[in-house]
């Protein structure tokens, strides 16, 4: 099933338990808007290449409307609106004033070169800067981007509206960035992680973890597990994976991917069984597979709690901005901890009250705060 199959259906069965009016239900399933661009550049050869770039800015109910843009081949209109949609209901979850918007350009970053990158960047900002801002869309990194992309995004705008940092998050520090951001996202999986491993009596330590992806967040999540005491014993990216019973070194590991690119030998991790699975990406689980986790007793922890660490972090990093003012980075994680340990206790009041999974918990969470504030705000033109 399409991503944005997936993400409509789990919104529809949330509305379905919350009884939403229908019109409502309609009006949260269309985006607010949907933006195409062509981004066409001079490779470094001098020969031109063409992308296409969106950004969809799905709901604005609840503030300006927030969410990462990626850098990936399978880019795609219908995977952008699923992810726009997750993160009007993400920040619903984590209780922070936004909406929810994702970008992308299909592309792979990794075959163009840092001044490439620069230009399609730069190009994509130029076509869409009217429609982002402070307070109406802030974007943020996301697969294949990093905070170098925000800055070339934060030049680029400020060249049309003048010296703006809280228009992106995940910038550098030295731009206006917030200590912790670069982490966030993986050590919130971290915190929501203990959160529901506390509920089950269980701690980090001593627990073995497998890890899908090991970039940006799949990394910070594997380092900070380590330093937990947990056992990972499985790490997986694009080039293979590595295994070992007795728990990888993931220090080492990490020198080994900064040095390499890549990860050791090819190994599958199919063969891995979980008890609890943390979803660290964004719609990593077919709702399909979803049901016969739930009948098999597997506890999962869905995206739109268990990686709101970053968009959070994202928003301590706008009100930085906003006041001016930069915060310790253990102001930054403590806040961080505060706000994912309160997500995940309404998440169960959710579960109870509707006798639901923690997917339809945090679905329902969610939906219900953005589909209160629709109302709230009315519908006269
Ligand atoms: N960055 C953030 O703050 C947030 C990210 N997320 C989500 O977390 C997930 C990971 O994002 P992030 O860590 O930022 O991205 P990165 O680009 O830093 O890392 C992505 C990881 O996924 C691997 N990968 C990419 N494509 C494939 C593929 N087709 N098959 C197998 N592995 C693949 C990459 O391998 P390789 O390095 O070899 O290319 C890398 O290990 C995404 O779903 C993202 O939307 C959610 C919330 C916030
Ligand atoms: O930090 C942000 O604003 C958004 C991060 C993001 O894209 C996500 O949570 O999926």
């Amino acid at each position: 099933m399409n991503a944005l199959a997936a993400t409509n259906r789990n919104f529809r069965q949330a509305a379905r338990i919350l009884g939403l009016d229908s019109k409502i239900e309609k009006s949260l399933l269309i985006p607010f808007r949907e933006i195409k661009v062509e981004c066409t550049i001079p490779k470094d050869d001098g020969t031109l290449v063409s992308y296409v770039g969106f950004r969809v800015q799905h709901d604005n109910s609840r503030g300006p409307m927030k969410g990462g843009i990626r850098y990936h081949p399978e880019v795609d209109p219908d995977e952008v609106n699923a992810l726009a949609q997750l993160m009007t209901w993400k920040t619903a979850v984590a209780d922070i004033p936004y909406g929810g918007a994702k970008g992308g350009i299909g592309c792979t970053p990794k075959e163009l070169s840092t001044s490439e990158l620069e230009r399609l960047t730069r190009v994509f900002t130029q076509k869409i800067h009217d429609l982002i801002g402070v307070n109406t869309d802030v974007p943020a990194p996301d697969m294949g981007t990093n905070a170098q992309t925000m800055a070339w995004i934060l030049d680029e705008y400020s060249k049309f509206h003048g010296y703006s940092p809280a228009v992106v998050t995940g910038k550098p520090i030295d731009l206006g960035g917030s200590l912790g951001r670069e982490a966030a996202t993986g050590r919130g999986v971290v915190y929501a992680t203990e959160a529901v491993l506390a509920e089950h009596g269980k701690s980090i330590k001593g627990l073995t973890f497998a890890i899908q992806g090991f970039g940006n967040v799949g990394s910070w999540a594997a380092k900070i597990i380590h330093e937990r005491g947990g056992k990972v014993v499985a790490v997986s990216d694009i080039t293979g994976a590595v295994k070992n019973p007795n728990g990888i070194d993931i220090p080492a590991l990490l020198q080994h991917k900064d040095a390499t690119g890549k990860l050791a030998d090819r190994e599958n991790a199919e063969s891995v069984r979980a008890k609890f699975i943390i979803e660290a990406a964004n719609h990593p689980t077919d709702p399909d597979a979803d049901e016969i986790l739930f009948k098999k007793g597997v506890v999962i922890l869905p995206d739109i709690y268990a990686n709101a660490g970053g968009v959070t972090v994202s928003y301590f990093e706008w009100v930085q901005n906003i006041q001016g003012f930069m915060w310790e980075e253990e102001k930054v994680n403590h806040e961080l901890k505060r706000y994912m340990t309160k997500a995940f206790h309404n998440i169960k009041s959710m579960c109870k009250s509707h006798n639901c999974n923690l997917r339809m918990g945090a679905f329902t969470l969610g939906v219900n705060r953005v589909a209160r504030a629709t109302s709230l705000r009315g519908w006269e033109a």
